[in-house]
């Protein structure tokens, strides 16, 4: 099911790479730039006109109400919402470590300066609404903005057929402390969010993952707004040395295939005869599993076995793919941490499977993929924080040193910058 190749064959580990980089149909740009436009222009009528158009339902009031959020509750367990706590603690506990203070720097003669690290006042989220529906995403986006100490999270996800939200989604949304959610998605829920509608507040930054116009829309308002990242289909790289357990290995690499036909599951391996035993569970296990065709699109575009001849040689391949998320299947697995450099989050051990991760463990699962693990980092408090400095001179202070300033300013020919040090001293 997964195409096999050696290392050493550098022609075929350049195709693994390429493969990823999907570039995106100059259509979909050109529908979603009339999209936002519209948006831009029309503002709700055009939320109305898209969401009839492309989620088939007329929406009166998109915002969705108390009693709305009231009967979700009502329509989903008690061992859910349970779970779901029991999730987000577990999400706060690993998320509230990266709150950053600022600090400041005190200097003779009254001089200080310094540094704030403030939360942003409002944001978007956009939880996808399509094809399947995570609660585990309004959680992962949600909470890291909660601990930053955003003013108001503001939520947007597509409505379904009848004009309702999944009652899941809305439960976890109030788990998670969202404060308005709106049932708009798509392009035009993104452009909503980063110019304002009448209903629809603008924000200062949108995240969260989305299909392929939501990713477009984000790239394209970008700068009017910040965003996070533009998270693409799944990717799984298992790294598996000759203990590792086959059946594991196989259930790994499909809990990331079903996610889309375009998901990527690599499995780097130490072991000829693994390769083999991986081979076969696949074939047994994919036919247990409900997502069966997903998944074997999902391997025959981006399935890959890589042999190659020690763990360092598998860590060196991971690093240049950069996955979004590595699993590393090998005797002593922390002793290996240092070694990679690249990868949205690692899974160590044998019984740390990436699911765990997805809904759980408290990392986060809003992950760079498609390389850009290389410079990207996973979503977190600090994605929903900016900073802002500060400095103080005496009077004295400027006397001492205003010449130095003024020489700089001459030298850039900027006479008024040197003239408003020269007429305070
Ligand atoms: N990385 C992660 O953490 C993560 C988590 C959850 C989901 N995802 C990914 O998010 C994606 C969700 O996609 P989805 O489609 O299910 O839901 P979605 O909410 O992203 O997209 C649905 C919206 O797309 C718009 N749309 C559909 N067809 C269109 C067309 N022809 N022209 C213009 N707009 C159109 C509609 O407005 C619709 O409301 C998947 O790729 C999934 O793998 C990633
Ligand atoms: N693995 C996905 C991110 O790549 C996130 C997710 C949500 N639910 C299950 N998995
Ligand atoms: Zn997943």
């Amino acid at each position: 099911m997964l195409k096999k190749i050696n290392y050493g064959d550098k022609e075929a580990f350049a195709k693994v790479l390429e493969d990823r980089n999907v570039s995106v149909d100059p259509k979909i740009t050109m529908t979603v730039l009339e999209i936002l436009q519209k948006v831009k222009e029309e503002k709700d009528d055009a939320l109305s006109f898209y969401t009839s158009k492309f989620d088939g339902v007329v929406i009166e009031d998109i915002l969705v109400t108390q009693e709305e959020m009231d009967k979700a509750m009502s329509l989903v367990d008690d061992e859910f919402i349970s779970i779901l706590e029991d999730a987000k603690r577990n999400i706060e506990l690993y998320h509230k470590k990266q709150l950053k203070e600022g600090y400041e720097i005190v200097e003779a003669d009254d001089v200080y300066l310094g540094q704030r690290v403030l939360p942003l006042q409002r944001v978007g989220i956009y939880v996808p609404g399509g094809s399947a529906a995570y609660p585990s995403t309004v959680l992962m986006d949600v909470i890291p903005a909660k601990i930053a100490n955003v003013d108001e999270i503001i939520m947007v996800t597509p409505p379904q057929k009848d004009g309702s939200v999944n009652p899941f989604i809305l439960a976890s949304a109030k788990v998670a402390g969202v404060d308005k959610i709106y049932k708009v998605g798509g392009a035009q829920a993104i452009g909503a969010l980063a110019y304002g509608t009448q209903t629809i507040p603008k924000v200062d930054k949108v995240v969260g993952p989305g299909n392929v116009y939501v990713a477009e829309a984000k790239k394209l308002v970008y700068g009017q707004v910040d965003i996070d990242m533009i998270a693409g289909p799944s990717e799984i790289l298992v790294i598996a040395d000759k203990d590792a357990n086959p059946s594991f290995v196989a259930a790994d690499l499909m809990s990331q295939a079903e996610h889309d036909t375009m998901a990527s599951s690599i499995l780097v391996t130490t072991s000829e005869q693994l390769v083999e035993e991986v081979e076969k569970e696949l074939e047994k296990q994919i036919q247990e599993l409900s997502r069966t065709s997903i998944m074997e699109q999902s391997f025959a575009n981006y399935g890959y076995v890589i042999v190659a001849s020690t763990i360092e040689e598998a860590i060196e391949i991971s690093n240049e793919i950069a996955p979004e998320h590595l699993e590393l299947m090998v005797k002593n697995p922390k002793d290996y941490l240092p070694l990679v450099r690249n990868a949205g989050s690692v899974f160590l051990g044998y019984y740390t499977c990436e699911s765990i991760g997805d809904y759980f463990g408290g990392t986060n699962h809003v992950l760079p993929t498609n390389g850009t693990a290389r410079f990207y980092s996973p979503l977190g408090v600090d994605s929903f924080m900016k900073k802002s400095s500060y400095l103080h001179w005496s009077k004295e202070a400027l006397q001492k040193e205003g010449a130095k300033i003024i020489r700089f300013a001459k030298q850039e020919g900027l006479d008024a910058h040197a003239n408003a040090v020269r007429v305070r001293i």
